[in-house]
């Protein structure tokens, strides 16, 4: 039984645990750095408890003083958000050895997803479906090269030890190949002190649709279905959706399938997400699996009526999933947008100043607004510039494509630099109305987005 937590993060996913854990009757503990001393995540918790200086590696990175604080304050369970130290197998580790509950996947599950190539291995004996492509451990130029040619070209090198978009590079033809792989290892050893190489058919107009999955200590899993985040920007998502256009009963369901195979592959536990690429033609591969709740977690929570969290924290104590299969659904259509302190017109660099104003859209029923700031609050240099996630859903796509654009036509926000009118604009596109989500959305229409 989890009677007291602590939330190892920040911002709207702190605040957001918090609500979730004060439903339940679970105590709570915020930790904050000098910068968030009157941050809201620390007045909605019970205790809270300062870990350092404002820089996120002289506190909300210092695992050794949050779980000293977990000690100190007797905390049944840390949960860690996403970020920070959400996927830090150590942490995961120093956790289980102080006795406290890590509300996540075994380390175990975290360490087999920190390599590509290590994932794509257990992936491919699962027998989860593939991009066509080498991720072995012979580096040799020539064998990287032959699995190239013998692919075809465009491909796609890839870093192991790279994620989110870094470390890959596109190579259109044979006579580029050579200079393409020695600029793709410097870049990866220069990143990630590795460069061991991954080659793969590069899709040209992928979706990104990930499938949520759940499993319980007993080894039971189930999905509750899928997101589009195709919509992204320089790897950073813009805005996701749920359930993901034009998705047929038996594509959704041999999906859900391949994601539970992957998840019990590496005896997973909780919640986790499995990102495949979608192909026009429906063939759909492995990508990567995250082993942490999502930022867009909320728009399968508005389809499937599920606290994702509370299930987080039932199965963290030992309990079976809260639900089959069977008895899961979809109703609805919801998106998420985030809203950013940046300017669209500067490149998207991090705005910062004081929320002179900060007015979210009438919340109801179908229209949630996560966040951690209030007004008045400093959006500072030191984290990531994220105001509020904006939710909303509708009995169909349509209705709530129109929510979603009224809900941001109302948000007003003065004091700093916002996304919210490129939000709109992405809403407001006729191809995304089409729904026509390929990962390469946002520069393909870029010029009726800015
Ligand atoms: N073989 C092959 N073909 C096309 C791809 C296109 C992307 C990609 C490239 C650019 C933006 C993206 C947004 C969402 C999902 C994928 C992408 C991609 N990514 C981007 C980051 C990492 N998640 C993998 N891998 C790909 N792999």
């Amino acid at each position: 039984m989890i009677r007291k937590l602590l939330i190892a993060n920040r911002g709207e996913i702190a605040c957001r645990v918090i609500k979730t854990a004060r439903r339940l009757g679970i105590a709570t503990v915020a930790v904050y750095s000098d910068a968030d001393v009157n941050a809201l995540h620390v007045k909605m918790a019970d205790e809270s408890i300062h870990v350092g200086p404002a820089p996120s590696k002289n506190s909300y990175l210092q695992g050794d003083r949050i779980i000293e604080a977990a000690k100190k304050l007797n905390v049944d369970a840390i949960h860690p958000g996403y970020g920070f130290l959400s996927e830090n197998a150590a942490f995961a580790n120093a956790c289980a050895k102080n006795n406290v509950i890590f509300i996540g996947p075994p380390a175990s599950s975290i360490e087999a997803m920190g390599s590509k190539s290590a994932a794509k291995t257990i992936m491919e004996k699962a027998g989860v479906p593939l991009v066509p492509g080498y991720h072995g451990d012979d580096q040799a130029r020539d064998t990287l090269k032959a699995a190239a040619d013998k692919m075809g070209y465009p491909v796609l090198l890839k870093a192991a030890a790279g994620g989110g978009g870094k470390g890959m590079r596109q190579v259109w033809s044979e006579d580029e190949f050579d200079e393409a792989l020695a600029a793709a290892k410097r870049e990866a050893m220069a990143s990630f002190g590795d460069d061991i190489m991954l080659v793969e058919k590069y899709l040209t107009q992928p979706r990104h649709v990930e499938i949520q999955v759940f499993c319980d200590s007993k080894g039971d899993g189930v999905y509750l279905f899928e997101r589009d985040c195709s919509v992204q920007r320089r790897h950073q998502k813009v805005i996701e959706e749920a359930p993901a256009p034009g998705m047929t009963e038996a594509l959704r369901s041999t999906m859900g399938e391949a994601a539970i195979k992957a998840a019990q592959a590496i005896d997973y536990v909780g919640a986790g997400t499995v990102e495949f690429l979608l192909d026009a033609d429906g063939s759909f591969y492995f990508m990567e699996m995250n082993t942490r709740l999502q930022v867009e977690h909320p728009v399968t929570e508005l389809i499937t009526g599920e606290d994702l969290v509370e299930w987080q924290i039932r199965i963290a104590e030992g309990n079976p999933l809260p639900k089959e299969q069977s008895t899961l659904s979809i109703r609805g259509h919801a998106f998420e947008a985030r809203i950013y302190a940046e300017d669209p017109d500067n490149d998207f660099l991090p705005a910062t100043g004081t929320l002179s104003l900060l007015q979210p859209p009438q919340e109801d029923t179908h229209v949630r607004v996560d966040t951690g700031v209030v007004e008045g609050d400093e959006v500072s240099v030191y984290y990531d510039p994220m105001i509020a996630k904006l939710v909303v859903w509708s009995e169909n796509r349509d209705i709530a494509l129109e929510r979603l654009l009224k809900a941001l036509r109302e948000y007003h926000i003065d004091g700093v630099t916002t996304n919210i009118e490129f939000l709109y604009n992405v809403a407001a596109n006729k191809a995304f109305r089409d729904a026509e989500l390929v990962t390469t959305f946002i520069e393909k229409h870029q010029d009726s987005l800015f």
